[in-house]
């Protein structure tokens, strides 16, 4: 089954253009990231699918719910985390999550509650009152507000940003046993290697528009081979060599003398004819180092940006 459905969704602020058309399908049990510089569109894409905000043209429909016209039921089997923390400050813990149930018209969810609690490292903070919790703390409820309804889809946008190492690891833990039972997640992070490291698909989003969608593995094959990383102290790269530059750091830019290059390598044989052209033209190799390609060098090909701030 689709988990969720986007058809041709459109979506204008005044003149700006923050959703050009974008369709995609995203099917039951799918770990999902949807990535893309500042400005690409992905939080007006979440506030579509949440029914936060109305798309000009265009559907989005959830367990083939449409998020418009069957607004409740498509709401029921989907939780969403959002990036701003919004909370009102004179709850408890607890008494925050039993209210987000009897929204959901789920009065008797204590059982749920405490292991949501108790995955996400909450616990000990039930009876504190939301003013009184550190921002890390705050954003571990967003999460547990947005499991306490059990949504079959959960929709995460940029949950680990500025967050410790420690509430990453919790998060990830718990989101990837939720996925492993079933659970739809979808995904929009900052840090290129976690959604490297979790998700199967992605699409990339580069000013309203879908650029890239391909499973990870697809995706890292695309930039084919590897990176060559040398650190010149003498001498410079001949110009026969320019064409296979990734990305290049000269003087001021490093901390040692010299110039730096990062060089696309589809077989490991051209590493050497690479060094010894560099030979004869008289360079000297200060250091040097050997990398596969990873998403930020496919997402800065792709989306010609650097990784989304
Ligand atoms: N309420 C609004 N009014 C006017 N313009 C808006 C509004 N919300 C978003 N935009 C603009 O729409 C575009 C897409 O913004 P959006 O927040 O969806 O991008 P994003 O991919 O989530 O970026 P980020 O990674 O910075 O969160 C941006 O150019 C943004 O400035």
């Amino acid at each position: 089954m689709t988990a969720i459905h986007i058809s041709n969704v459109q979506k204008r602020y005044q003149s700006l253009q923050a959703l050009g058309g974008v369709s995609l399908s995203i099917e039951e049990g799918e770990f999902f990231g949807l990535l893309g510089p500042n400005g690409a569109g992905k939080t007006t894409l979440i506030s579509i699918i949440a029914g936060l905000i109305r798309a000009d043209a265009g559907s989005v429909s959830i367990h083939g719910h449409d998020v418009v016209t069957d607004f409740r039921a498509a709401r029921r089997k989907l939780g969403v985390v959002p990036q701003e923390l919004v909370f009102d400050p004179f709850f408890t813990v607890r008494e925050t999550l039993r209210l987000q149930s009897g929204y959901f018209g789920l009065p008797n969810n204590d059982k749920w509650i405490d292991e949501v609690m108790e995955n996400l490292d909450l616990t000990n903070k039930a009876d504190t009152n939301m003013r009184a919790l550190s921002g890390g703390m705050k954003r571990r409820v967003l999460v547990a507000q947005a499991l306490v309804h059990k949504p079959p889809v959960i929709v995460l946008d940029e949950p680990t940003a500025g967050v410790d190492v420690e509430l990453r690891q919790t998060l990830w833990k718990f989101i990837s046993r939720l996925n492993r039972e079933g659970h739809t997640i979808v995904l929009t992070t900052h840090y290129l290697e976690e959604a490297q490291a979790m998700c199967k698909r992605v699409a990339m989003m580069k000013l309203g528009k879908v650029v890239a969608l391909d499973t990870m593995s697809s995706l890292i094959r695309r930039i084919s081979g590897s990176q060559l990383i040398v650190h010149l102290k003498a001498g410079d790269l001949p110009p026969d060599l320019q064409h296979l530059v990734l990305h290049a750091e000269t003087g001021s830019q490093l901390s040692t003398l010299g110039r730096k290059y990062s060089l696309k390598v589809n077989e490991y044989m051209e590493v050497e004819t690479i060094l010894a052209r560099l030979r004869e033209s008289g360079a000297v190799i200060d250091e040097m180092q050997l990398q596969q390609a990873d998403l930020e060098d496919i997402f800065l090909e792709i989306t010609g940006t650097g990784a989304p701030q």
